[in-house]
């Protein structure tokens, strides 16, 4: 599946000059590249403008907890045909399962903390690999400075657009104590935490991708329909393929 994908992924923006691909470190990228390509690859500059890699979207946890990242990426995925990789998703699949990390990652989510880097990293990578899109929109995650710094090591890509769902905080709590799918971290202890950790954590992210002129502010306190008339156009921009 790996290889027929790679043969057909293929988005102008990695291959223009703008890419955003890491040379220098790519591994995982340029390790499949290297396997699945037909000799586009000069090993002395790392991976040639002619391999193809997936356009990757983020959107970061950093509207915080309730601030519609997963709602917003739903109609991303409906309208825009991105993959959909919720990081709290995977981690929740994840822990399900009564092994030692499903529990270390059920403590964890219970304390509003943070999963490690490299197991939150190896889910979104398993997901991109067993997936048959080219792009994905990646939701709630980087969550902190240490999340991206891995991310980028292991996986090789930045992304190319970065949206901040701001909502005001009490609509946050409203939406997170409404929201009913007995999740173990939707009530007021677990969402006073998750707060602190977004601004601690999570704000130094959105720091870093705003110095990189990535980041665009969706404010987020309306309506479902309201707010996603002010993604749409994020899409629509020359910059972002959706091809
Ligand atoms: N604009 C909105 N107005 C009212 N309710 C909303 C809005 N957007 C989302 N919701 C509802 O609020 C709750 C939280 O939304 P959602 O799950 O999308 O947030 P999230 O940012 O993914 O939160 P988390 O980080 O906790 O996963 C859901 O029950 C959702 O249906
Ligand atoms: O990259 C991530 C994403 C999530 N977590 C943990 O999961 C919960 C819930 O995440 P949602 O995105 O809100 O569904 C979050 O509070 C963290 O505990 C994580 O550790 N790393
Ligand atoms: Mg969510």
């Amino acid at each position: 599946m790996w290889r027929r994908r790679f043969a057909f992924v293929c988005s102008p923006l990695v291959s223009s000059p703008k890419s955003t691909l890491i040379h220098n470190q790519a591994p995982y990228w340029h390790e499949h590249a290297k396997a699945f390509t037909t000799g586009n690859v000069n090993s002395e500059e790392g991976i040639s403008s002619k391999v193809k890699v997936p356009f990757i979207t983020f959107v970061l946890g950093l509207g915080g907890p309730g601030s519609g990242k997963g709602t917003q990426c739903a109609k991303i995925v409906e309208t825009f045909g991105f993959a959909h990789l919720s990081a709290g998703e995977l981690l929740r699949k994840e822990m399900s399962s009564n092994s030692a990390k499903g529990v270390m990652i059920r403590d964890t989510i219970k304390e509003g903390k943070i999963v490690p880097s490299e197991v939150t990293v190896k889910l979104i990578q398993k997901a991109i690999e067993s997936s048959n899109n080219n792009k994905f929109i990646i939701d709630g995650f980087p969550r902190s400075e240490e999340n991206r710094i891995t991310f980028e090591k292991i996986i090789g890509v930045e992304p190319e657009l970065v949206i901040f769902f701001d909502c005001i905080e009490e609509e946050m709590v409203k939406r997170v104590l409404s929201r009913n799918q007995g999740r173990i971290d939707d009530n007021i202890e677990t969402v006073k935490k998750r707060l602190e950790v977004f601004v601690t954590l999570s704000l130094p992210v959105l720091d870093y991708y705003s110095r990189k002129g990535k980041v665009r502010k969706i404010e987020a306190n309306g309506t479902v329909e309201e707010i996603f008339e002010k993604v749409r156009p994020l899409f629509a921009a020359e910059k972002v393929s959706t091809k």
